[in-house]
């Protein structure tokens, strides 16, 4: 009876079982006789509740689905082309209101409220510098690659799954692989767009490459339970197998720690939080449920277009890359831009046959059955490979055997036998990014005018997509729409621009007026509107993700690869300051670290900040 007690007082705590508790319920049960079967079943039916509820339903995890596919699908089980590469953009926000129908043209958009000023800069009020936005365009380029032939779709994964460096299927995942021991050409990484970026992106890429490598290295070491051995009576087969076991589980690991890396250090700088402390905003602390695969939206990809932060060596650095590769760039996204209105009508058939397809496995059509190997063609990145010999001319300088070894980088040369970029080559990339304050975001007039056609090209995009306004955006984040142009921005030309060009504050698009609007005042300092909606994203992104949330165990990555992603106790969790370390060891000739402990202390702000009066 002490137990039957115990039990109905405990909701939530943890039952004793040896007290045979539900054996003493079942027995009294059984002895009220058959004028009590309605006593009876009032008392054991909410038993059947509480068995059946131990399983919940829709299950979500299934043996044999722990290494990520290729291509993101089958990530939600249920409903495998979620977040799938090639798959179309979520819309989140429907627009009801009238069209618009003196939309202002897109390039005049750019001049009055988006342009930066010839000379013009404002610095990042909390130092922030630009090693943050190398680390958002990482990001960024991780969940977005709008297909520029149809701009409903989107090349990548869905998950922040480092898709830069792996690829988006199959095919792009082999061609920088070794495929021995688990390892992926040295140095290398899959997504050729990177190329253009500050070559400090590049080099935070290559940290992430090496840590690959590095992870692929300890675990074949450890060979934990012998679980990478192969030949007759061990687990794996084939030396084929071994790579394949050795490259998924380090894919993992790896992408376990650029969750760290968001959580512990990205986070905390965008919330204005150090990054050396102990409070952490830990999107995996409770179970997420039910969980549904993340699929980008529209308007995820218009909100995180940080163009306006980019600092003055990198404005500078923009202006030369636009200056040697201007033409076929801009012709990319003019190009882009007409193909978006073609795209449009296509899609509608295209998306109601995509859906007819979905619940056929999406095997490989190369005769492989590997579950979402994705498109057997690989990615088409051609406009990137255009422009590659160009780039190298001018700002690469890699002889034709460096080359071969893999993409150039600006102000880095690779050793020509080994493909290995140099450590000071590499360190000097990424301080670059350090010491360099980012610029203001919000309020408009911020983003360097050479991006004029990346700008004008996103304008028609967002409009060909139906993307809403940003009042109604504002609404459905459940915050108060701006009623006078004043409470856009505190730019009197940018208020008077807006008045001319949109006539009323619920005209303004939402690309532009994410892009106007004031900013909060601590952290990263971004415009209102975007800081409460990238906050949803990332929520959504991380915990949405099966393989971050459930299979970031022991069991799936071995005890060491568990304990690596954990980061260092000793600098509050957090292990980029560990990556930093490991894989630039040889950075300075005297053992000398990249970054001193004070540095590495608040690695988004630039040295010896004194926050402005
Ligand atoms: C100097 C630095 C940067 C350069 C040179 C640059 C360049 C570009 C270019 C050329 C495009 C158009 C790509 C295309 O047409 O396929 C683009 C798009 C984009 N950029 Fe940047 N960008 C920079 C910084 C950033 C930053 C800091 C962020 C945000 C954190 C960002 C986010 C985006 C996004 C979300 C897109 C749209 C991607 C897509 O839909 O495919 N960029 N950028
Ligand atoms: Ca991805």
């Amino acid at each position: 009876m002490r137990g039957v007690i115990e039990r109905m007082m405990s909701t939530h705590a943890l039952v004793n079982d040896r007290s045979n508790t539900f054996e003493a319920v079942m027995l009294i049960l059984s002895n009220l006789g058959p004028d009590q079967q309605h006593l009876a079943d009032e008392l054991s039916q909410p038993l059947v509740t509480v068995y059946e509820d131990n399983f919940k339903k829709p299950f979500i995890n299934f043996a044999g689905f722990h290494f990520r596919t290729a291509d993101g699908s089958y990530n939600c089980i249920q409903n495998p082309d979620m977040g799938k590469a090639g798959s179309y953009y979520a819309r989140t926000v429907n627009s009801m209101a009238p069209v618009n129908e003196q939309l202002p043209p897109a390039h005049l958009v750019f001049e009055r409220l988006l342009k930066r000023p010839e000379g013009q800069f404002t610095p990042h009020k909390s130092g922030i510098n630009m090693l943050l936005f190398y680390l958002a365009i990482i990001i960024t380029h991780d969940v977005f690659y709008t297909d520029r032939k149809d701009v409903n779709r989107n090349l990548t994964t869905g998950y922040l799954d480092l898709s830069t460096l792996y690829g988006f299927n199959r095919k792009d995942q082999e061609s920088v692989r070794q495929m021995k021991l688990g390892l992926l050409n040295n140095d290398q990484w899959f997504d050729k767009r990177l190329v253009i970026q500050p070559p400090g992106v590049g080099a935070l890429m290559v940290l992430f490459s090496r840590n690959h490598n590095y992870i692929a290295g300890k675990l074949l070491d450890i060979n934990e339970n012998g679980r990478f051995s192969f030949g007759p009576g061990k687990p794996l087969a084939t030396a084929q197998d071994q790579d394949e076991e050795l490259f998924q589980t380090a894919r993992l690991i790896n992408t376990g720690c650029l969750s760290n890396v968001i959580i512990r250090d990205y986070i905390r700088a965008i919330l204005g939080t150090s990054q050396n402390s102990d409070f952490v905003w830990d999107p995996f602390k409770q179970p997420a449920y039910p969980m549904h695969g993340n699929q980008v939206s529209i308007e995820f990809n218009v909100i995180y277009r940080w163009h306006a932060a980019i600092g003055k060596q990198d404005e500078d650095w923009l202006n030369s890359v636009m200056a040697a590769l201007g033409p076929s760039l801009r012709n990319h996204n003019q190009g882009r831009a007409a193909a978006a209105a073609a795209a449009t009508a296509a899609t509608a058939t295209a998306a109601a046959e995509s859906v007819s397809r979905k619940f056929k496995p999406s095997f490989s059509s190369t005769g492989s059955s590997r579950r979402g190997d994705g498109d057997p063609n690989g990615t088409d990145q051609s406009v990137f490979e255009a422009l590659l010999p160009a780039f190298n001319t001018h700002f690469g300088k890699a002889t034709k055997q460096e080359l071969e070894k893999g993409w150039p980088l600006a102000g880095a040369r690779r050793d020509p036998t080994t493909g290995l970029f140099k450590d000071h080559e590499l360190a000097r990339l990424l301080r670059r990014g350090y010491t360099q304050v980012a610029a203001e975001l919000g309020h408009g007039l911020g983003t360097p005018a050479a991006l004029a056609p990346v700008e004008i090209a996103g304008i028609m995009q967002a409009r060909q997509l139906k993307c809403c306004y940003f009042n109604e955006f504002r609404e459905f984040l459940n915050l108060a729409p701006l009623r006078t142009f004043e409470d856009f921005s505190e730019k009197p030309e940018v208020q008077q621009a807006l008045e001319e060009l949109y006539g009323h504050p619920d005209k303004v698009e939402l690309y532009v007026g994410i892009l106007v609007e004031r900013s909060k005042v601590v952290g990263l300092r971004l415009p209102y509107t975007v800081s409460r909606a990238i906050l949803s994203d990332a929520v959504n992104l991380l915990r949405n993700d099966r393989i971050l949330t459930q299979e970031m165990k022991p069991s799936t990555l071995t005890n060491w690869g568990y304990q690596f992603i954990q980061g260092d106790p000793q600098v509050h969790g957090r292990i980029f300051p560990k990556l930093i370390n490991l894989h630039l060891s040889h950075a300075n000739a005297n053992g000398e670290p990249v970054f001193t402990s004070e540095q590495i202390a608040n690695l988004f702000t630039i040295p010896d900040f004194t926050p402005p009066l």
